[in-house]
């Protein structure tokens, strides 16, 4: 046993640590099968959007329409940043708001073995100082953001649709309004050989759930990413480099009065391999009320308080990552 800082930790011997699966809460013994996969071109995806967000709130999108090299050129962009030396990297931090961070998310104490760049889709950055050819990246990154949300307004068209709401637009509006408060977020993950002596040590990006609407998650070939399902158990999720990854976000699961699921999710570090993820998190203008539409209600009352997005922000950016913000705004 060794101490650190008053607690008693296990030091495990190299061949424990080779059975990470037993390592307790922290890998799943096996990579899910389960995951709904939901082809984009197939007329019944609507159907299965909506049983995907009500029993996991995730799911995997095939037959996308984002061009494979529109990914792929950005992120080879995006590794040739992140393998600048780090005093180049810091000329674009802190992140706050936006830029480049190193092990810290957000701002109250939460760490991990991530280091990223979150970006704003609206607002111009200082691009300028973005790593050795910034009028390439930032050209990359307006084709790829563009690409990704006519492909979040026709997930959330097809949600409406599948709900049966009469205004197809009724989430999307929210993502083409110019006030749209929607980020943009790259992580990286570097391979991660140390010898794990506890859960937090293999974290790169802790347990949480995001505050947005809807979250597309595209990653290269690396595992890592884990959700937890409604009983409590994580799944790793399998990686498919060609797909993109779709979670419903705190705001959705409101807007819905419960009926999509906000998921809780985590990233764990690769013993060999780097992981570089790219995510879109859509978000609704800062003075829109988050509350159930009347449409799903049918008579019932809301299960939250009301709110607006700018609220429910200015509250999220207080908490740590693994708190349960919605509880906040739960109705007793
Ligand atoms: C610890 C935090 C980081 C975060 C803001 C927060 O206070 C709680 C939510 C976190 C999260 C998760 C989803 C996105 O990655 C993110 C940009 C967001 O909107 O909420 C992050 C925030 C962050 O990294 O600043
Ligand atoms: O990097 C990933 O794969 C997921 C990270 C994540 O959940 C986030 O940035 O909110
Ligand atoms: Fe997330």
């Amino acid at each position: 046993m060794a101490e650190q800082s008053g607690r008693k930790v296990v030091v495990l011997s190299k061949a424990t640590t080779e059975q990470y699966s037993n390592i307790k809460n922290c890998m799943p013994t096996t990579f899910s099968s389960t995951i709904p996969i939901v082809d984009l071109s197939k007329p019944d995806a609507k159907t299965l959007i909506v049983k995907a967000c009500e029993e996991f709130g995730f799911f995997k999108v095939i037959n996308h329409g984002v061009p494979m090299e529109v990914i792929s050129e950005l992120e080879s962009e995006a590794f040739k940043f992140f393998s600048l030396p780090l005093n180049e990297k810091e000329i674009v931090g802190p992140p706050n708001p936006f830029g480049y961070g190193n092990k810290k998310i957000g701002r109250n104490g939460d760490i991990g073995c991530v280091e990223y760049l979150l970006l704003s889709t609206s607002q111009e950055h200082n691009l300028s100082l973005y790593g050795k050819n910034p009028e390439k990246f930032r050209c990359l990154l307006n084709n790829y953001m563009s690409s990704i949300r006519k492909m979040a307004c026709e997930i959330l068209e097809l949600m409406a649709e599948g709900l049966k709401i009469q205004q197809k637009d009724v989430f999307s509006k929210l993502l083409i309004d110019k006030q749209s408060d929607s980020v943009f977020r790259v992580n990286h993950y570097p391979a991660n050989s140390k010898i794990p002596v506890n859960d937090q040590s293999l974290i790169g990006f802790g347990e949480h759930t995001d505050p947005q609407i809807i979250s597309l998650l595209r990653s290269n070939n690396t595992s890592g990413l884990q959700i937890c399902l409604k009983d409590g158990d994580w799944i790793s999720v399998p990686h498919d480099q060609k797909s993109f990854f779709i979670n419903v976000g705190d705001s959705l699961q409101v807007m819905t009065n419960g009926r999509f699921h906000s998921v809780k999710h985590r990233v764990l570090t690769n013993e060999f391999k780097s992981r570089l993820s790219m995510i879109y998190f859509g978000g609704p203008p800062l003075d829109e009320k988050i509350t159930p539409l009347p449409s799903i209600m049918k008579g019932k009352e809301s299960l939250y308080k009301e709110f607006t997005w700018s609220e429910y922000k200015n509250f999220t950016y207080g908490t740590k990552l693994a708190d349960n913000r919605l509880g906040h705004f739960e109705r007793n």
